[in-house]
């Protein structure tokens, strides 16, 4: 107990269980009737299941979802021979206080710090932001990724991830859009100068893992998660019916999806962003790689116009994706004296 500093510790109400609740019945949804030519039936089943898993559960996994096996096999390859170089190298691609993305080995979720380390990229690169998260301050700012010189498969082995993973994004953006009633491509026009970021979590063994979290319990702030997640297994999701911590066990070749704050947003609350978290452990360190689905800085996210009436009203006032995004990570790294915007700061 005395090995680890007290910053990662955890408060006594939110530390992991030994012995975590294994849900049986986490949906898991076929997309092989997207790939595959199919029958208007199937689709609509199909359509059917991805709603139900957004309204009940916030989080579903998905198999048969066109991603290669290869390509994830290639990032899991890279990300190992990463961060297994030492710290020194993979300081030279930090992340700091002018560009938010590379290497990142301090993260703090709510202000205890997570026992893990970080790489974060874009899908576009450059990807462009607003400098400070103040409303009227209109200036931009294009970031680029960075990459280290001695490790060139990793950078190859991210972009091409990073092109594939995209391709699952707007093949469930669109069954999203079906499952609200609404066109299937109403929602892909935000995505057109998308800020998506994808990130390399590598979670180290822990002397203490009944102590911290490899990631603290929180909700993804952008529209949708994919999520990779090896064998070794780890995270959990606040079951939705009765607010239970639940182990999602690693199934094979599987993606993780979350429904996340913007979602939540658009669908005025029909859809839920889930809290999760990932537990650590003394034996084995563990990997996941999160591809986060995001909009164009300059996106208005507010409830959308078809899903709102006057029996049900807008549950949110309107904000700019890109300010909160910049105030989200000013609170990151400043961490302590600036309060995490949430969308329920939003909420009407
Ligand atoms: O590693 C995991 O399983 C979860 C990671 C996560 O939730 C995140 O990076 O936002
Ligand atoms: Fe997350």
């Amino acid at each position: 107990m005395g090995e680890v500093d007290p910053a990662f510790i955890q408060a006594l109400e939110h530390r992991p269980k030994n012995d975590s609740i294994e849900a049986e019945n986490i949906p898991l949804i076929d997309l092989s009737p997207l790939i595959n030519a199919s029958n208007a039936d199937d689709l609509a089943r199909l359509v059917a299941e991805i709603g139900n898993a957004c309204e009940n559960w916030g989080f579903f996994q998905v198999i048969n979802h066109g991603v290669s096996s290869e390509s994830r096999e290639k990032i899991e390859l890279a990300s190992k021979k990463f961060f297994a170089l030492p710290k020194e190298e993979k300081k030279k691609v930090s992340r700091d206080e002018v560009n938010p993305f590379g290497y990142y080995e301090t993260e703090h979720t709510k202000n205890v710090r997570d026992w893990k380390e970080v790489f974060d990229y874009t899908v576009q690169n450059p990807t462009v932001f607003p400098v400070s998260h103040e409303p009227d301050d209109k200036e931009l700012k294009e970031f680029f990724n960075q990459w280290l010189h001695n490790l060139p498969e990793l950078r190859e082995a991210c972009e091409e991830h990073a092109e594939e993973i995209q391709k699952l994004g707007f093949k469930l953006l669109e069954l999203i859009a079906l499952s609200l009633g609404l066109r299937k491509d109403r929602l892909n026009g935000y995505f057109k100068d998308q800020t998506s970021r994808i990130r390399l979590n590598y979670y180290p063994p822990c002397p203490a893992p009944n102590l911290t979290l490899g990631v603290g319990r929180h909700k993804d702030g952008g529209a949708l998660t994919i999520l990779a997640q090896d064998d070794v297994g780890g995270l959990e999701v606040k079951r939705k019916s009765d607010g239970e911590w639940i182990l999602v066990k690693p199934t094979p070749d599987a993606y993780i999806i979350n429904v996340g704050d913007i979602i939540q947003v658009w669908s005025n609350d029909k859809y839920e962003s889930i809290e999760h978290r990932a537990k650590v452990n003394s034996e084995k360190e563990r990997f996941s790689i999160p591809f986060f689905f995001n909009p164009a800085h300059y996106t208005w996210v507010e409830p959308l116009k078809e899903l709102i009436n006057e029996q049900t009203p807008a549950k949110y006032k309107g904000y700019n994706w890109g300010k909160f995004r910049t105030a989200r990570t000013r609170s990151n790294f400043k961490k302590l004296d600036v309060v995490n915007l949430q969308i329920s700061h939003f909420r009407i």
